[in-house]
């Protein structure tokens, strides 16, 4: 099979090979996947299911995961009664708003759900069974798409406010009473608004987490912790800028403010202030406050407006510069020039997905910074030779943190997310990083270990869940991380007499 999907030249062909095998023998799909994660990883996952969404009418084969659109409503539980199986633990929903930094593809979002259950089995061990993938469509704005004879979904408008609220409602409505407490509910790709929103009414009523404002928070964190240990310092004395304050920008500040007024006891207003975040009208300053939407509003710190993102790299200083635009080469020349001449070592995330959309590329940043850089992003790069060295793109994607931290929630039947669980998660990836990585430029663990590395995310995911009263599997098993270990699903054909 590995032989066959070598024969494809285009990416994309090789996404159509891996979606045919994972409908034909499930098995050898995951059995591929899981023994040749950094090939085949960039294949059903970004950047190419990108492509594969921003193609999606016109490869499209066969149906994948459940649709529930606006003309479902009043019959919505009735809809998710229709799939096959009974027992699921797992749930990525998106409405397509904002896939990746692509924009508004629709219903072809769905390839997003389905990517990223596949993860959730290959990276954490999570039942193929046990994972449902849902697109709510409530229409798109896209007018190619309206216009796309291919285009697989409703022809409309996107639906708002109180219609689209009722839909949402409707739907985790429906998944609580059709699954119960434990489900987990992972918000993937809706558009700002609506995914603060959502993650804020149902944060304290069901098992959800938003995977770009969280999963991601969780995953910049772990790479900024690892690179504290191996440069020396702590996060309080960095100074970070970030380009973009949608749900990443926003998710991974808040996270790492937090994180901060761990270690140090500050408060969380104080430690709010090391962070600046610029957006599309430039520095997020308090004169710009009345106007901010409400979370960007805790980053509205004092300072004179500055339009552009390199104006604000030469008055804010930062050590450490990340990119959660959505916007491609948007780390120009003169920025990372910028950053190379504040700092001897700076740390340069470029966080946008997919490859297109990257703020940087590895090259430029090794380039620009004269090898000098600490670099990670969001979509894979291949390693990139630079004078006497070769440096090795980390990828700071949220594919470390959500399968291992979905089977601590799974494995601990947890009923709530909180930060602290996202903590852990950092704190846990962080620790799997060795010297021997780091050496090499990486801020994160090779790919090919993620089971294990899964496995210990999970252990002191549950852990936390256990110490925070959240945990319903009682008592809680001795060995955390074997216990995650023995949960995990493997795909193996079963002997037969
Ligand atoms: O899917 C990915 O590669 C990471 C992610 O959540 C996003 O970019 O929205
Ligand atoms: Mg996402």
């Amino acid at each position: 099979m590995l032989h066959n999907i070598r024969q494809y030249q285009v990416p994309l062909q090789k996404y159509m090979a891996m979606m045919d095998l994972q409908e034909r023998n499930q098995k050898l799909f995951y059995k591929l996947l899981i023994d040749n994660v950094e090939e085949l990883l960039p294949i059903v996952y970004t950047p190419t299911v990108g492509e594969a969404c921003q193609k999606y009418g016109s490869i499209y084969s066969r149906p994948q995961g459940v649709f529930i659109s606006l003309k479902d409503k009043g019959k919505v539980l009735e809809v998710l009664r229709n799939w096959p199986e009974k027992n699921i633990q797992v749930i990525v929903v998106t409405d397509g708003e904002r896939i990746l930094g692509l924009g508004d593809l629709g219903c072809h979002g769905m390839g997003i759900p389905v990517g990223k259950l596949s993860l959730y089995t290959a990276l954490g061990g999570i039942r193929p069974s046990a994972c449902l993938p849902v697109t709510i469509d409530v229409g798109t704005n896209n007018e190619k798409l309206l216009d796309d004879e291919f285009y697989i979904g409703l022809r409309q408008k996107r639906a708002i406010g109180q219609e689209y609220a009722e839909l949402l409602h409707e739907f985790m409505t429906a998944v609580k009473q059709n699954y119960g407490e434990r489900i987990l509910i992972q918000f993937e790709d809706f558009a700002n608004h609506n995914a603060f929103d959502l993650l804020e009414k149902y944060g304290t009523t069901h098992l959800v987490f938003n995977d770009d404002i969280q999963g991601t928070a969780s995953v910049v964190l772990a790479g900024l912790i690892s690179a504290m240990k191996f440069l020396g310092g702590s996060l309080a004395d960095q100074r970070f800028l970030f380009l973009g304050a949608g749900e990443a920008g926003t998710g991974i500040a808040e996270l790492i403010a937090l994180e901060i007024s761990k270690q140090t006891n500050m408060p969380l207003e104080e430690t709010r202030k090391k962070i600046w975040l610029v957006d599309s009208k430039g520095l997020i300053v308090s004169s710009r406050l009345e106007s901010l939407q409400h979370f960007k509003k805790p980053w509205a710190h004092e300072h004179e407006p500055v339009k552009e993102l390199v104006d604000a790299v030469n008055a804010i200083k930062p050590t450490i510069l990340i990119g959660t635009s959505g916007q491609g080469r948007t780390f120009t020349k003169e920025v990372v020039e910028a950053m190379a001449s504040l700092n001897e070592k700076p740390i340069i995330f470029s966080l946008s997905n997919p490859t297109s959309q990257s703020e940087c590329t590895a090259e430029e940043a090794y380039t620009w910074s004269q090898g000098r850089a600490i670099f990670a992003s969001g979509s894979p790069f291949d390693p990139f030779e630079y004078g006497d060295n070769v440096f090795v793109p980390g990828q700071a994607n949220n594919a470390y943190i959500f399968p291992g931290l979905g089977l601590g929630l799974i494995m601990s039947g947890a009923i709530r997310v909180h930060d602290d669980m996202l903590l852990a998660a950092a704190e846990a990836l962080a620790g799997q990083v060795t010297q021997e990585n780091f050496d090499k430029g990486l801020l994160y663990p090779p790919f090919k270990n993620i089971r294990k590395i899964s496995a210990h995310i999970a252990a002191e995911v549950a852990a936390k869940a256990y110490e925070l009263g959240l945990a319903t599997r009682l008592p809680p098993p001795k060995d955390l991380v074997k216990y995650a270990e023995s949960c995990m699903y493997s795909p193996a054909y079963r002997t037969y007499r």
